[in-house]
């Protein structure tokens, strides 16, 4: 028998589910290990034998989509929250709440499935600026900095000058 655990959407596909009356998330990251075997999912079945207890050993999980369109009108965190949240991983946003165990538990009526992580987009990361740039950047203050020391010089120079050639004339 096929549990929901082994459909794998395409990325685009589980993108489509964004709005109120049809509404899907990615979630993935820490998931409870028992809630994960109720569920079906057998790739953590290892993991029984060493642990002691299964309700607080958390598993890495692989990105597990949810369909929360039921859930919205119940979702204590409100339902504009999950509809932002669709057409990206939203596991970070998820992470960031806090959510309780409890949360967590109820997750697995939810599961329809994984998404196939190599179809989801890459997250845009702080790109510091290249050397290159930096260093076009900097070019005014090194010309300032040449300047003070240059200046001084200059004017040390003139009055040298005059003053030999005041010498000169007496
Ligand atoms: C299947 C997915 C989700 C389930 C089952 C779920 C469930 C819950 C539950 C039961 C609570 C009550 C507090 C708790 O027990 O932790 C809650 C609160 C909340 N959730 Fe979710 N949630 C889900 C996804 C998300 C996502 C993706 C976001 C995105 C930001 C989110 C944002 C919030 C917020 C803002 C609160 C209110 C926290 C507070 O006021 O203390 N939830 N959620």
């Amino acid at each position: 028998m096929t549990s929901n655990l082994d459909v794998v959407h395409p990325f685009e596909e589980v993108a489509k589910h964004n709005h109120k009356g049809d509404c899907w998330l990615i979630i993935s990251g820490k998931m409870d290990l028992l809630n994960l075997l109720r569920a079906g999912d057998r790739s953590h079945e290892q993991c029984r034998c060493s642990c002691p207890n299964l309700s607080t050993r958390r598993v890495d999980g692989r990105f597990k989509v949810y369909d929360v369109t039921s859930f919205l009108d119940d979702h204590p965190g409100g339902d504009e929250v999950l509809i932002t949240a669709t057409g990206k991983d939203a596991t970070d946003d998820f992470e960031d709440v806090g959510h309780s165990d409890s949360a967590r538990e109820m997750m697995s009526k939810y599961l329809v499935g994984e998404v196939d992580s190599f179809t989801i987009p890459a997250r845009e990361y702080y790109k510091p600026p290249s050397k290159a740039s930096s260093a076009s950047n900097q070019s005014p203050g090194i010309l300032a900095k040449i300047m003070q020391f240059l200046v001084p010089l200059l004017i040390l120079g003139l009055a040298f000058a005059l003053r030999q050639f005041t010498k000169k004339d007496q």
